[in-house]
């Protein structure tokens, strides 16, 4: 299995991919951006393809989620939650760095720290935390903020150790391939997926929330995106709890088909968060689901309920 993911050598990605047991064994290829990742994987050159999508401080990696909602589907087959740490490389004293260069969420997240060490210094924004220390390493930076063996890696004195503005920060990493039978069910599952609303409809997102709620499945995200077409078009992203093999969650996502909300399934996958599960209100396990459909089958069988 080949999995492609955002390098070059030396990225958060890689290492979060790298501790990933699911990978273990497959031959593993970095590639300069998120876009190249996923296109590869669609046109068939990789298996999967390994992307961050989210970070605990810093949000949405909107770049992997605009991949996944437009162009040819990709399926999520699994999560990867990874710890990240930044330290500021630069081979110049301290007084010399005019520019300092990163991917915009390793900037996002020290920016209090460089407001406050390097408040005369630009910020460069490059493709990965590896490409800026490249651009360090080469000259084209004087200064790059990544992960402390990057800095290594690269030959680069290491200024200051752990200077991310929130001490804790995990980054949410992707599994992606090309659409088949979702990541088996394993009892702690997350869902994705992109609801397009209809327009013309008053209360057409809260339609959408009580499908949800009402079956007692826990919403653990919701973001809005542009389609694309225009001012006033968005498409929501939700993620929550269980997976599609779940009775409350095939019957919410039928629900919602039968409302007319365009949907696009984005994977069901194992979490792999902390936080424990809720457990399903009461009704509404696959179990009661069963039963309750068992009843329904006899009544319309014999004409008699059970009082
Ligand atoms: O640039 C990297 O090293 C990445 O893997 C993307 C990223 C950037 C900042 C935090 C987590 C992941």
């Amino acid at each position: 299995m080949k999995i492609g993911y955002l390098g070059p050598r030396g990225t958060f990605t890689e290492a979060a991919l790298n501790a990933m047991p699911a990978a273990s064994g497959s031959e593993k290829e970095p590639m300069p951006s998120i876009p190249d990742v996923l296109d590869a994987v669609r046109s068939g050159n990789l298996d999967a393809g390994f992307v961050p999508v989210e970070n605990s401080h810093e949000g949405t990696v909107n770049v992997t989620i605009d991949q996944l909602l437009h162009g040819d589907p990709l399926l999520v087959s699994a999560e990867a939650v990874h710890p990240v740490t930044f330290v500021l490389a630069s081979s110049r004293p301290r007084g010399e760095i005019a520019t300092v260069a990163s991917h915009p969420h390793a900037l996002a997240q020290v920016r209090q720290y460089l407001r406050r060490e390097l408040p005369d210094a630009d910020t460069v924004e490059v493709l990965s935390t590896a490409a800026g220390a490249t651009a360090a390493e080469t000259g084209a930076a004087d200064a790059c903020v990544c992960a402390p063996h990057t800095a290594e890696d690269h030959g680069l004195p290491v200024l200051d150790y752990d200077i991310g503005d929130n001490p804790g920060a995990a980054t949410r990493f992707l599994l992606v391939r090309r659409p088949s039978a979702p990541a088996a069910r394993t009892g702690n599952d997350v869902t994705s997926l992109a609801v397009y609303i209809r327009h013309d409809q008053v209360g057409a997102l809260l339609n959408v929330l009580t499908a949800f709620s009402v079956r007692g499945i826990n919403l653990t995200k919701i973001e809005s995106r542009p389609t694309g077409e225009g001012l006033g078009r968005y498409v929501f992203l939700l993620d929550c709890t269980g997976h599609i093999e779940d009775a409350r969650v095939g019957d919410a996502l039928a629900a919602l088909r039968r409302s007319g909300a365009g949907l696009r399934f984005l994977g069901s996958y194992e979490r792999q968060w902390i936080d424990p599960p809720l457990s399903p209100l009461p009704g509404m396990t696959d179990e009661d689901y069963d039963a309750a459909q068992s009843w329904l089958d006899a009544l319309r069988r014999t004409g008699e309920s059970d009082r």
